[in-house]
Order: structure tokens, then C-alpha cells, then sequence
């Protein structure tokens, strides 16, 4: 297992990485996501040693690992923008990191053909060994960095954004085949990535990086379920967060009010954030009936356009105060509803859906 504790970097006045702490299960699929500027590259150039920090433990398999040199760490890189050498081949790209390593490096011609042959296969670029880097295409490309950093046999693989310069299509399959592969290799990959779809769908364990530090971890569904921030929230690209403060126990704010599910600790006037995932939403047209009377809370808001998602249509609405909220409706349910632009709707939900993140005081 890798374990960061408290781990600290700072560049001059910018603290990247802020007393972050992570453990890294051995045989995992771990994404970390994170906006940009959150720390991410550099979280992974501390763990790879080109950046050592300057507090706190990095630790694999109980020892540790600041202050060993990069090479001799047993942990591969694959970098955002592939890194290859253009005038090589395909071959010779993925033989390089093994010929001439520092650690052992693998001269005996057949040695070197058997384990770069291997790699490829691992990879699916058979046929393609004797090929310029350069005319291939940028799946393949992505393919041939996979399998340079392979070959080498490392026990932990870092990918920087490793399939941010390729096409939605082909995003979509390298991520299964990312898996597969580690599947099949039983290393560890730590997979960064800005984009949460990509983050969600890859690790078995998800991590948010915040500000430098991990504002959660866990399985992908349950922080889906449970964001444990409104600052999750807002990564996961699934909830609206609204604030308010806390008035007689409930949310009031952005132009609504309503009830909060359980007993909320805060004192009135209390500021107060709120998750309401967009696919816990229903619209309807502003004053035709009035608030449910099963305790459905309503808001309204102003419809700005609706986009078509693959399975699904996301609507845009925009609050009294501004505030932005996205609906979602799967098409998969009954007929989507067309909606008119600048008209007023109602957007009820029910309140025991909402997520509450009451402020602590500081
Ligand atoms: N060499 C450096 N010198 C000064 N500041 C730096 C350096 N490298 C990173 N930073 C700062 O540290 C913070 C974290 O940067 P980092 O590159 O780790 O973020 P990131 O999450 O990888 O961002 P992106 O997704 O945009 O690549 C940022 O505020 C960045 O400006």
C-alpha cells in the first residue's frame, strides 16, 4: 500500500499540497479528481520523486520513499501528453525505457524483442511495431506511452490525465481497456483526472483533491450518494448547491424556503449549503397547482436552454437570486418536456432529498 500523511509542497507562497493524506490500496484502480490548480501534477510528481515534499511521509509497503531517487522506485509515469520520441518507431519507443534505465537496464537483444513484444500485445498494437510514432493515431499514441511505461514491470503506475488529448469516443474506450489492463497486471493505478465522468466511471475508489488536500474518498457510488461537502458536491457535476442560512430548522435562500430532513444542530440565521442532485428535480409550469401538499418544496426559476446528453436531456434554469440549476431527465422515462426560454417554472423536489452542509464557525 502507498500512504501519504500530511504531506506539504509549496512553491514559493502557493501551498499545492496542504497536510494531504491518502492510502493507496496495492491492486486498485484509484481515480483523483480535482479542478484545476487543485494539486494534482504535483500530487503525483511527489509520489514519482521528481518533486520532494516539504512535510510529511510518503510510504510504500512500510517504507519510505522520500528521498529515493525516481528510478528506483518501481513506479511508472504515463504522462498527459504522451512524451514519446517522434523519430522512433513504435518498438523502439516502448524499448527505450528498458534499455537505458539507470536500474538494470535490459540489453540482450532477445530479451528486449521478447518483453517490448509482450507489451504491445498487453496494449493491442500487434502489426503496428515498425511504425513512426508520428503516423499513428492519438489512441494509439496514448497505447504506445502505456506500454513504455510497462514493460518496465512497475508496481505502481501514475497516469497524468492520460486520455485528455484524445476524442470523446475513443475516451470512452480507452477507459475500458485501462481497466482491463490493470485488471490483468494486478498493479496499482492512480488515474488523475479533471473530468468526473471519466474519475467515476474508472476507479474503484474515487478521491477529490480540494485546495491541496483529499476532501473525500471512497467508492464512487457512495460519494455519489453522499457528498461529505458542498465542495464535493460541486465536483461531482450531479448536485445544485444553493446558499442560505438556517431559519426555524429549515433552508431559506435563492428565492426559496423549505424544511430540512433531520434535526439540524445550527441556530437560526446559521449560513447554511445545499445539494439537490438534478435528477431529483421536477419542472412544471409556473402557478398551475400550488406546492404539493405532501411537503414538496418549490422554487422558481427562469428556463435558459436545454442540451441532449446521450441518455439524457440537462435543462438550465436560473433563480430570482441568479443562482444557475441544472435538471436532469433520463430519456429513458416518460417523453422530455419542451420547455420555453425566459418563461417562469416551478422546480419542486422533495426536501428530504436535499443534502444540508451547515458552515462550521471558524
Ligand atoms: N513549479 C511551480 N512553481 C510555482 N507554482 C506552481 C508550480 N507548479 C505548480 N504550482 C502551483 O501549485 C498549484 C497546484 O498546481 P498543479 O499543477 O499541481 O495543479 P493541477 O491540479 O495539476 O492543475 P491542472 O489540472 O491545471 O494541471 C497551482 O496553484 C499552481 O499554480
Amino acid at each position: 500500500m502507498l500512504s501519504l500523511s500530511s504531506v506539504t509542497k509549496r512553491y514559493g507562497d502557493v501551498t499545492a499540497l496542504d497536510r494531504l493524506s491518502v492510502n493507496v490500496p496495492d491492486d486498485s484502480y484509484v481515480s483523483l479528481l480535482g479542478a484545476s490548480g487543485s494539486g494534482k501534477t504535483t500530487l503525483l510528481r511527489v509520489i514519482a520523486g521528481f518533486e520532494e515534499p516539504d512535510g510529511g511521509k510518503v510510504i510504500y509497503d512500510g517504507h519510505r520513499l522520500d528521498g529515493v531517487a525516481p528510478h528506483r522506485r518501481g513506479i511508472g509515469f504515463v504522462f498527459q501528453n504522451f512524451a514519446l520520441f517522434p523519430h522512433l518507431s513504435v518498438a523502439d519507443n516502448v524499448a527505450f525505457g528498458l534499455r537505458y534505465r539507470e536500474e538494470e537496464p535490459v540489453t540482450d537483444p532477445s530479451e528486449l524483442k521478447a518483453r517490448v513484444a509482450d507489451a504491445i500485445r498487453l496494449v493491442g498494437l500487434e502489426g503496428l511495431e515498425a511504425r513512426k510514432v508520428t503516423a499513428i493515431s492519438g489512441g494509439q499514441r496514448q497505447r504506445v506511452a502505456l506500454a513504455r511505461t510497462l514493460v518496465t514491470e512497475p508496481r505502481f503506475v501514475l497516469l497524468d490525465e492520460p486520455l485528455g488529448a484524445l476524442d470523446a469516443n475513443l475516451r470512452e474506450r480507452m477507459c475500458d481497456e485501462l481497466r482491463a489492463i490493470r485488471e490483468r497486471l494486478k498493479v496499482t493505478f492512480l488515474h488523475v483526472t479533471g473530468s468526473e465522468t471519466e474519475a467515476l466511471l474508472m476507479g474503484d475508489v474515487v478521491a477529490v483533491l480540494s485546495a491541496g488536500s483529499i476532501a473525500q474518498v471512497g467508492p464512487a457510488s457512495s460519494l455519489f450518494a453522499l457528498p461529505k461537502s458542498a465542495d464535493v458536491a460541486r465536483h461531482l457535476n450531479a448536485y445544485n448547491v444553493l446558499s442560505g442560512r438556517v431559519v426555524k430548522g429549515g433552508f431559506e435562500g435563492a428565492g426559496a424556503r423549505f424544511a430540512l430532513p433531520g434535526k439540524q444542530a445550527a441556530s437560526d440565521g446559521a449560513p447554511i449549503e445545499v445539494a439537490l442532485r438534478f435528477d431529483r428535480i421536477s419542472v412544471r409550469p409556473a402557478g398551475a397547482t400550488a406546492a404539493d401538499p405532501a411537503g414538496e418544496a418549490a422554487i422558481r426559476a427562469r428556463f435558459i436552454a436545454s442540451e441532449f446528453t446521450g441518455a439524457s436531456v440537462l435543462s438550465f434554469f436560473r433563480l430570482e437570486d441568479g443562482t444557475l440549476i441544472q435538471v436532469v431527465a433520463h430519456l429513458s422515462g416518460p417523453a422530455p418536456q419542451a420547455f420555453t426560454k425566459d418563461e417562469l417554472y416551478e422546480l419542486s423536489f422533495n426536501p428530504q432529498d436535499v443534502i444540508p452542509f451547515i458552515e462550521r464557525a471558524a
